[in-house]
């Protein structure tokens, strides 16, 4: 498969490795950001991870802050992806067959590097399930928010 993966400096060093670890389970890996610890901002590089995904050039995300709150909300903001922030493998799979999930946010100060990769392979083996979750998800693409507040 075909991942992007980005991170703040929280996630970094799980970014690193998670990436390592994906192109030896033979991905495709596109590192988003950053390239070193520093401090940044998450948004920056959640919304980094948005566009690769949402373009099309890659499959799935993976991404990685402190918690993974703030990343996952970031990634949230783009209309296109569904970013899912799991701790456990069940809701990895989960958000794969139940809300075809483009995009799987961990938090690297909460979850360990061994159960991350559990995660991320869950992951990637769920298949949407489709049927009665289809008109669901549908209706994440098109939120009613907007129409109502120009009223
Ligand atoms: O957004 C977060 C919390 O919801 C992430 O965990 C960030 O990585 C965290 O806020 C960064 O915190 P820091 O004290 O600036 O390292």
């Amino acid at each position: 498969m075909r991942i992007a993966i980005a991170s703040d400096h929280a996630g970094f060093d799980m970014k690193q490795e998670l990436a390592r670890w994906l192109a030896d389970e033979g991905h495709v890996v596109t590192d988003c950001g950053p390239q070193s610890a520093d401090r940044v901002d998450y948004p920056d590089f959640g919304y980094k991870l948005a566009k690769s995904v949402s373009s099309g050039a890659v499959d799935y995300g993976v991404a990685v802050c402190g918690s993974g709150i703030g990343i996952s909300i970031a990634v949230n903001r783009h209309p296109a992806m569904r970013c899912a922030l799991v701790s456990e493998p069940l809701s990895a799979m989960l958000a794969r067959e139940h809300n075809d999930a483009n995009c799987i946010a961990l938090g690297a100060r909460l979850t360990g590097i061994d159960m991350a990769k559990a995660c991320i392979a869950a992951f990637t083996v769920g298949k949407f399930e489709g049927g009665r979750h289809a008109g669901r998800v549908d209706k994440l693409s098109n939120p009613p928010f907007a129409k109502e507040e120009t009223r």
